[in-house]
């Protein structure tokens, strides 16, 4: 634009340029916006089937319109979305642009997706969202650039309304993985059918049936998309519900009772866990004769010291539950919400009226007393379904992608009541860090010999101090010998990181040839050695399953994540692998224990 300001010398002619190249931009949008959408509601097709995999859809097309192929994930394991596009699109692919709701999540190796792009020859890739998961985010999307493809990221590359929305029916579809990114419990939606007036169930208890059939088979998809479904002890006892997914396709979810009492039916059909599963969460000690009678039935049982909303989503958050549906009834509903487990509601309204002063409502005591605390819904839909009125909204946005690793000096302006449990990102950096054990420069000392020798074990002050020195291993110059001392006589680990570093710059040729092959099994070695010295790290180690361990290396973007998720991050991977080493060693023992 400010080229052509340059070059014109009549300002009515630059007004006309101007408007010109805005039309073609907002041409450009409005197709790159229709394209991304329709990604979105391709990947949308798979829903619940993926889990625990991301949705992806993928369209192939020109930048005038022209849709050449199309292609979604079907199922974890199948061809991903992009080379089945590619594969319909056939020799059109060349010169042609790829619409992506998210960028791919190549992993452990497996490049298909990008390489599906590559080798048909798209020339243009424009990408919904960028991967959620920290380790996989950006990876993809360097991975195309770095063919020389042309890569443009929605919200970032560029901007405006009809984009944003795109962009937003990307978010949806994966808002699953997304929470999991970004929080510590799993997606949750609470749904519920009532009538016009506000009532879930008669005064008597009868709730069957108050919204249309219609509305039902909505609800088994809802189901079919969920990895789990959970009611209320009450709900059992007042309706016997069963709870799968009736409209033939898609998964069925899991079982889940929420019950203090344990008072519950001995017949029931949750406990026919022929073909789905029911797990039954409840109160540390709770009748324990009925749970060996749920036992019996093969259905799990899971005791809770604190039996509340948040700590049963934590814990299946930690089973791997992305998406939870909630179909309780008021009394589990009202905790739920009041514990900020719930992110979206999905109501059912159904034009009847039952009256009825103690006839149950959706959701029980939140202990508001005025209006103006009434919760809001965002971004509320409408929708008719036969003589249901369909009305969701989310009652937490979903969060945006994951915070970019700060900078050193965002680090130090960092709120220091924010606490880090809150988020499935675990950065570490400096040692005073609440996870600052988890640096290498923490004043941990190991006990090692030289990598690839045996004998000699000798003490080195920290993680950093060995790995520094085992640079200079092996090299037959008295010089490297003279650095390998001094490094690890250094007084502490940033003098032994200078001198490591300086001499590495300086005197390559003090450097092990063999460096680049080694390095990271140097820095495993002395990480493994670390961490099974001091038991309190290794607890500490364990107490982050499940989060993603990031170095907040602003400078390091090979041991470290980088100013904005660009490194590579490897110490945060290392401590990640040693961390579920660990995890199948405590589970082989404990299934021991268990077995003797
Ligand atoms: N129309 C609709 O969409 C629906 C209607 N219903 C109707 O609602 C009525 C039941 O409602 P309601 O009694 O609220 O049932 P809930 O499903 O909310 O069950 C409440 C029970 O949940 C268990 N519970 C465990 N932990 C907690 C906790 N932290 N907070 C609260 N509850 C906990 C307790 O079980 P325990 O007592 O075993 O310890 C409690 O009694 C029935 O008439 C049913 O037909 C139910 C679901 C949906
Ligand atoms: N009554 C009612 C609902 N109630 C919910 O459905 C459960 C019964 O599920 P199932 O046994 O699988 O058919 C019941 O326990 C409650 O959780 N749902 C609705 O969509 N509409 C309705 O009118």
């Amino acid at each position: 634009m400010a080229l052509s300001f340059r070059i014109c010398s009549s300002p009515l002619i630059c007004k006309a340029t101007l408007s010109n190249a805005d039309n073609n931009r907002n041409h450009h949008h409005a197709n790159d916006a229709a394209f991304i959408r329709r990604a979105a509601d391709l990947a949308e097709m798979s829903a619940g089937l993926t889990s625990p995999h991301p949705n992806f859809g993928c369209v192939i097309a020109t930048s005038s319109g022209k849709v050449f192929g199309e292609g979604y994930l079907y199922a974890q394991g199948t061809k991903p979305a992009e080379a089945l596009a590619v594969e319909a699109a056939g020799e059109f692919c060349r010169g042609s642009t790829a619409y992506l709701n998210m960028e791919p999540g190549d992993c452990h190796g497996d490049h298909t997706a990008v390489s599906a792009l590559v080798q048909a020859g798209v020339e243009r890739v424009v990408v919904g969202i960028r991967h959620p998961l920290q380790h996989l985010r950006g990876s993809a999307i360097r991975e195309l650039r770095s063919h020389g493809i042309e890569v443009n990221v929605l919200g970032e590359d560029f901007e405006s309304k009809v984009l944003e929305d795109a962009r937003k029916s990307c978010l949806l579809v994966n808002a699953p993985l997304i929470h999991r990114a970004c929080s510590r419990v799993p997606f949750s939606v609470l749904k519920y059918a009532m009538t016009l007036d506000g009532k879930i169930a008669a005064s008597s208890g009868h709730a069957a049936w108050i919204s249309s059939k219609l509305s039902r088979t909505r609800v088994f998809e809802l189901r079919g998309r969920s990895d789990a479904v959970i009611v209320g002890g009450n709900t059992v006892r007042q309706d016997d519900p069963r709870l799968t997914a009736r409209h033939g396709q898609g998964h069925t979810p899991t079982r889940i009772v929420m019950s203090q009492s344990l008072d519950l039916p001995e017949k029931a059909n949750l406990w026919d866990a022929s073909e789905v599963s029911t797990i039954v969460v409840t109160q540390r000690g709770a009748r324990k004769s009925f749970q060996k009678f749920l036992a019996s039935k093969c259905v799990e049982v899971v005791e809770f010291d604190m039996l509340n909303p948040r700590e049963v989503m934590e814990y299946f958050h930690l089973r791997g539950y992305l998406s939870i549906l909630w179909e309780c009834g008021g009394t589990l509903a009202a905790s739920a919400i009041s514990s900020s487990v719930i992110h979206k509601v999905v109501a059912f309204v159904a034009p009847k009226i039952i009256g009825g002063r103690n006839a149950p409502s959706p959701v029980g005591e939140l202990g508001m007393v005025e209006m103006t605390q009434a919760l809001n819904l965002i971004d509320v839909c409408y929708e008719q379904v036969g003589p249901d009125m369909l009305v969701s909204g989310f009652l937490q946005p979903i969060p945006d992608l994951l915070p970019v690793i700060p900078s050193e000096d965002a680090t130090f302006e960092i709120d220091p009541t924010v606490n880090p449990f809150e988020s499935s990102i675990i950065f570490f950096y400096k040692t005073w860090d609440l996870y600052g054990s988890f640096s290498n420069f923490s004043p941990h000392s190991i006990r090692m010999p030289y990598v690839g020798e045996n004998d000699d074990y000798m003490t080195w002050s920290s993680v950093e101090h060995y790995y520094q020195a085992n640079k200079f291993v092996g090299v037959e110059n008295p010089m490297a010998l003279d650095c390998v001392e001094k490094i690890r006589t250094a007084r502490s680990p940033e003098e032994a990181a200078l001198i490591g570093r300086k001499t590495q710059r300086h005197k390559p040729e003090l450097v092990r040839k063999d460096w680049e092959d080694v390095k990271i099994e140097v820095m495993y070695m002395a990480l493994k050695c670390k961490f099974s010295t001091y038991p309190h790290l290794k607890s500490m180690l364990l107490s982050t399953a499940g989060s993603v361990l990031v170095e907040a290396s602003p400078h390091d973007l090979f041991w470290g994540g980088g100013r904005e998720g660009e490194g590579l991050n490897y110490l945060g991977r290392l401590l990640m692998q040693l961390r579920s080493e660990y995890m199948g060693e405590s589970s082989v023992s404990a299934e021991n224990t268990s077995l003797a």
